[in-house]
């Protein structure tokens, strides 16, 4: 099973307007979503959906903290979170004509005892991976993932930013940066495809037992101690690019779970990503025959190790 922690959850708010964002005037639209999002929860919906078997966790508390448990309920997906005393965030997606526009809270305070009873869920759920999915809200610190990392006897998963990559230190299992991550968390100029090879390269060195790079429009990496495999994305009509990321680990970590090769595990992150750019925010797509009856996407070897 595979527990996703989600520090710092989120209802996704995503909004759309057929005209370009302008400064002191109201925009009106009948188009919004929401959802219930942070990377570690849509984790949990998209590896669900992949059938996999998942439970989310995390801190959640106030109104939005219900809307996200209750969403979670109502689609099916198992949860186990910590109860906090402080709001869950509103995050909130503006798809204009000029752009996608992401404006994320900071999310919530959280205290020690919180993070004490966040560790004692992990342990219950005795998760054979888990992940840690999402920026850290005020009042959590980078050693508390590495004490979840420690806590069990699990394979440990993250998916978080370019800066918290490079003060990680216990051994993780898997980490999934885009190209802006991997040069935050190598302090590496990441624009070519060598550029991200190298800069994946290097944080595999640094103990990442995989390093699974998304990027973008022009597909994903995964670094293995014996290889470096390359998988080009699918071309597809985008709406949004929300969730892209957490879908390309979903995928990797859901064939884990079925037993599937690296490539197989490259290959189903690319094929989930395809599928969830296409719907607004992070709604799960239907993910169902992804392997079996998509176009299969080439993974090509970029390198033996
Ligand atoms: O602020 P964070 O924790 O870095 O990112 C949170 C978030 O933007 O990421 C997800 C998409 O990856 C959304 O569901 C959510 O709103």
């Amino acid at each position: 099973m595979i527990l996703t922690v989600t520090p710092n959850p989120a209802v996704d708010h995503t909004i759309h307007f057929d005209e370009p964002l302008q400064t002191g005037v109201v925009h009106r639209t009948d188009d919004a979503v929401f959802t219930a999002g942070g990377k570690g929860i849509n984790v949990a919906k998209y590896v669900s959906a992949l059938d996999a078997d998942a439970t989310a966790s995390g801190f959640l508390g106030g109104h939005f903290g219900k809307f996200v448990r209750d969403r979670l309920d109502a689609d099916g997906i198992a949860s186990d979170f910590v109860t906090i005393d402080a709001d869950t965030r509103l995050n909130t997606t503006v798809l204009a004509e000029d752009g996608e526009y992401k404006l994320n809270h900071n999310g919530p305070q959280i205290r020690p005892a919180d993070v004490d009873e966040l560790v004692e869920t992990a342990q219950a759920n005795e998760p054979d991976t888990l992940l840690v999915g999402g920026s850290l809200p005020p009042g959590m610190s980078l050693s508390d993932v590495d004490r979840l990392a420690r806590a069990g006897d699990w394979k440990i998963a993250v998916d978080m930013g370019g800066e918290y990559l490079a003060e990680l230190d216990a051994d993780y299992y898997v980490c999934k940066p885009n190209r802006s991550e991997l040069a935050a968390a190598t302090g590496r100029t990441v624009e070519t495809d060598a550029d991200a090879v190298e800069a994946a390269e290097e944080l595999h060195a640094r103990g990442f037992e995989y390093v699974l790079a998304s990027l973008g429009a022009d597909g994903a990496l995964l670094v293995t101690d014996d290889e470096v495999l390359s998988a080009p994305a699918l071309d597809v009509e985008v709406v949004d690019t929300v969730g892209a990321g957490d879908a390309v680990l979903s995928g990797f970590l859901a064939a884990r779970e079925h037993g599937l090769s690296d490539a197989d595990a490259l290959r189903m992150g690319v094929l989930t990503a395809a599928r969830v750019v296409g719907v607004a925010g992070t709604r799960v797509p239907h993910l169902e025959d992804v392997l079996t009856n998509e176009t299969r996407v080439e993974v090509t070897t970029v390198r033996t190790r």
